[in-house]
């Protein structure tokens, strides 16, 4: 049995654009429905949503029918937390408020086998089919994707060296958490924000990586995916189901 290549990791590397949708509901229904959407990935959100590993896998385990990639993020870079979602099947991370390269390449440590990294060794995981995958543990870091969030203006200020980190993919700009530790709190369109949300980016492609943001409004993603972000996520599952209803009970107060 042979891995399913990461075409999100395959189109960032080449700098093709993929928008993503991201699941903050923690159900594995919802996931399901916004996999079969089309969209090039699904961030299944363990930060700021109630998902535990069981709950993450089961929505792994119901996207596996869907060319969608699934990213999973994680409340932290806690190195026993990575462990363990990648032997539940995710092989796409993002990871939260990341601010130098040097945590940046332990966050890499720990997404890679020895000798390259600390990556616990197990065969009997769900990650490799239950032991039917052949070659996973030599070939599993090439299939994984990393998106590092940069969210302060520490991270701002060393993405070029965190860009630099082999095993780096994407830097993932969090646009809540950047305009709330840059003064301007949920405001990423505050110009000096803007600034250093367009300064990520450069950072990133100088470096041949790619950048990611996330970008509800369709007027801010087209305007990101134009200035050249390429893991673009546009909506969430909450919040087309929570805006959503609102206007059609509205549609009907008139
Ligand atoms: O800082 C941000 O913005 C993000 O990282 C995304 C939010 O955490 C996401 O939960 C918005 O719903």
């Amino acid at each position: 049995m042979q891995e399913r290549r990461n075409t999100l990791k395959a189109a960032m590397a080449a700098g093709r654009a993929h928008i993503g949708i991201w699941c903050s509901l923690a159900s594995a229904l919802t996931t399901e429905i916004v996999a079969g959407s089309g969209a090039g990935w699904v961030l299944i959100d363990g930060e700021h949503s109630p998902n535990h590993l069981r709950s993450i896998m089961a929505q792994l385990q119901v996207m596996g029918g869907f060319d969608s990639e699934a990213v999973v993020r994680l409340p932290s870079d806690d190195a026993n937390l990575i462990k363990q979602a990648l032997d539940i099947g995710a092989r796409s991370l993002m990871i939260p408020n990341v601010r130098t390269a040097e945590q940046a390449r332990t966050i890499v440590a720990a997404m890679t086998y020895a000798p390259g990294g600390v990556r616990g060794f197990s065969v009997g995981h769900r990650a490799n089919a239950f032991g039917r995958i052949t070659g996973y543990h030599a070939n599993a870091r090439a299939q994984q994707l990393l998106a590092v969030q940069i969210e302060d203006e520490t991270g701002v200020a060393n993405a070029a060296e965190i860009a630099a980190v082999d095993g780096v993919d994407v830097l993932f700009v969090g646009p809540g958490d950047l305009s709330t530790n840059m003064g301007a709190m949920g405001n990423p369109g505050a110009a000096h924000v803007q600034e250093a949300i367009s300064s990520v980016r450069k950072a990133a492609t100088s470096a041949g990586k790619a950048s990611g943001i996330l970008a509800p409004v369709k007027a801010d993603a087209d305007r990101y995916l134009a200035d050249g972000f390429t893991m673009v996520a546009v909506g969430s599952d909450l919040g087309l189901l929570a805006r959503g209803s609102d206007a059609l009970v509205a549609s009907f107060n008139q």
